[in-house]
């Protein structure tokens, strides 16, 4: 695209039409950051157009937990504003600081509740940079109209790694040897340190950690078993057992890999130790509500247990610090501290280089092709819909996007709305009660959008509508 053609198109984007109403809306006239960014947009491809909505400001982006610099490098070329923070907020800082960001990227740590929620006005959606998305409420951003997504996969590896040396280090007892050399003691013991070869190791959970696992550890020696609510086909000789008692009776080595649930709360208690061998291993990188930590002391100090390796807790500081993980955090943690055998890590299972800049990316990127075309691709929570990218030559065409309660009738009367102009193309889903409708109309002209917005808010299903062009 020319210069000229790429100034008249700046033109017509300042012409833009300053619209009241929802703060998800479309309104007034892009923000200098995005026109800035438009040479290069242009350059790119002159077919694609690089939608946008318009927001009195910029597109506010608060990233907590030192996300991954990925992420802030791809949204600043977005032409966003980011809000960087290397930990989580208390509650007051991040109702001030959510009230007005359209989009915000947190870890395990955040809790995204209802009660901070209500208060983010402009928030239309929610990046977890990680796997497990229990930190927010998912029923009240669905109702919110507020899309959520994850990063599926990227630090399965990473924690599944982390297990296997775990396995390996607790079997030969290396943490205790280690710390007693760093404290001038040589210990050289072979008392009930063992080979990992041809023991068990019982997985809970054979999702993408399970699995990944399951192969590293048969690669070891390792006889695989493992429980799972769903029924899994096994990767190589791992075998699915249909009870959790089975895999307790028969296991060396067991090791969670189960999202946090009401099912999973306490999942590993005082009657699942014992029913454990004697002598057997307990590791834990889900989520610090699935094992009963008191439970796994008495079990260690009884000799039930011979070792453990936990990598999450039921309550973990909002950031890094001397002294903060302690007794005011989790009553047990002095008696913890004190064991040895036991391998405690501060919820690094997919703190990697390569687990986070992945993590970055792929969330990042999914943010952004919500904000910019609407796509829900990927969302945990929204109904999964998309269409093809408009053209530049599509000048007068805007894209709607309508999130509604999925009641009858909702589709007749938004595509009479619609339909004094040319739907060019169309996709809705639904899921759990709520509905996304997603449509590319032609023809319209500046004065179009904000009618075409109106008659829309006036909708009773609405629960969220952006117009994008
Ligand atoms: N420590 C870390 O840094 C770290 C990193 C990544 C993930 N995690 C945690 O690990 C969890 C698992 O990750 P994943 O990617 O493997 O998830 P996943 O969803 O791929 O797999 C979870 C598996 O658990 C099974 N499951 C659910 N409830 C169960 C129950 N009550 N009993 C038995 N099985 C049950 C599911 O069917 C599924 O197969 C995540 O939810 C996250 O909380 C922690
Ligand atoms: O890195 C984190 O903060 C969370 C990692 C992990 O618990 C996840 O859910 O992916």
């Amino acid at each position: 695209m020319s210069s000229h053609d790429i100034n008249n198109l700046q033109h017509s984007f300042r012409r833009a039409v300053n619209l009241s109403g929802s703060p998800g809306a479309v309104s007034t006239s892009p923000t200098q950051s995005f026109m800035d960014t438009l040479p290069r947009r242009m350059s790119a491809s002159n077919k694609a157009k690089a939608l946008k909505p318009f927001s009195t400001g910029d597109m506010k982006i608060l990233l907590l937990e030192n996300v991954n610099a990925t992420a802030v490098d791809i949204f600043r070329e977005q032409g966003y504003q980011v809000e960087f923070l290397k930990s989580s907020l208390p509650e007051e800082e991040l109702i001030e600081k959510i009230k007005d960001v359209h989009a915000v990227g947190i870890r395990s740590k955040t809790r995204l509740t209802a009660n901070i929620l209500k208060h983010a006005k402009n928030l239309v959606c929610i990046g977890c940079f990680c796997i497990g998305t229990n930190q927010v409420d998912l029923t009240y951003a669905t109702n919110a109209g507020i899309a959520v997504f994850n990063s599926p996969f990227s630090n399965s590896r990473s924690v599944a790694e982390l297990i296997i040396g775990e396995i390996i280090t607790l079997a030969r007892q290396v943490g205790d040897r280690s710390i007693e050399l760093h404290t001038g003691t040589w210990n050289k013991v072979s008392n009930k340190c063992w080979e990992v070869r041809g023991k068990t190791l019982g997985i809970i959970g054979y999702g993408h950690i399970g699995s990944q696992l399951s192969v590293l550890a048969e690669a070891m020696g390792l006889h695989v078993l493992y429980y799972d609510t769903v029924t899994i086909m096994g990767l190589g000789t791992a075998r699915q057992v249909p009870t959790l008692d089975e895999l307790l009776n028969n296991s060396d080595f067991i090791t969670c890999h189960v999202p946090a649930t009401p099912e999973t709360k306490n999942m590993l208690s005082a009657p699942q130790f014992a029913a454990m061998k004697e002598g057997a291993y307990v590791l834990n990188a889900s989520r610090g509500t699935v094992v009963d930590i008191p439970a796994l002391i008495q079990a260690f100090k009884a000799g039930k247990i011979a070792g453990a390796a936990l990598d999450v807790y039921p309550s973990e500081p909002g950031k890094n610090g001397a002294g903060v993980f302690n007794n005011d955090l989790n009553p047990w943690a002095s008696e913890l501290t004190s064991l040895p055998n036991i391998i405690l890590t501060p919820h690094i299972g997919g703190s990697t280089e390569e687990a986070q800049s992945a993590i970055g990316v792929e969330v990042a990127t999914s943010l952004t092709k919500y904000i910019n075309e609407g796509t829900s691709v990927g969302s945990v929570n929204f109904p999964e819909v998309s269409l093809r990218s408009l053209d530049y030559d599509e000048e007068n065409t805007v894209r709607v996007l309508y999130i509604h309660h999925n009641v009858p009738g909702v589709l007749k009367t938004v595509n009479n709305v619609l339909s004094n102009h040319n739907i060019e193309k169309q996709f809705s889903d639904s899921k759990d009660g709520v509905a996304y409708l997603m449509a590319d109309i032609c023809d319209v002209n500046q004065s179009d959008i904000k009618d075409v917005y109106d008659q829309l808010n006036q909708t009773d299903a609405k629960i969220s509508i952006r117009l994008l062009y």
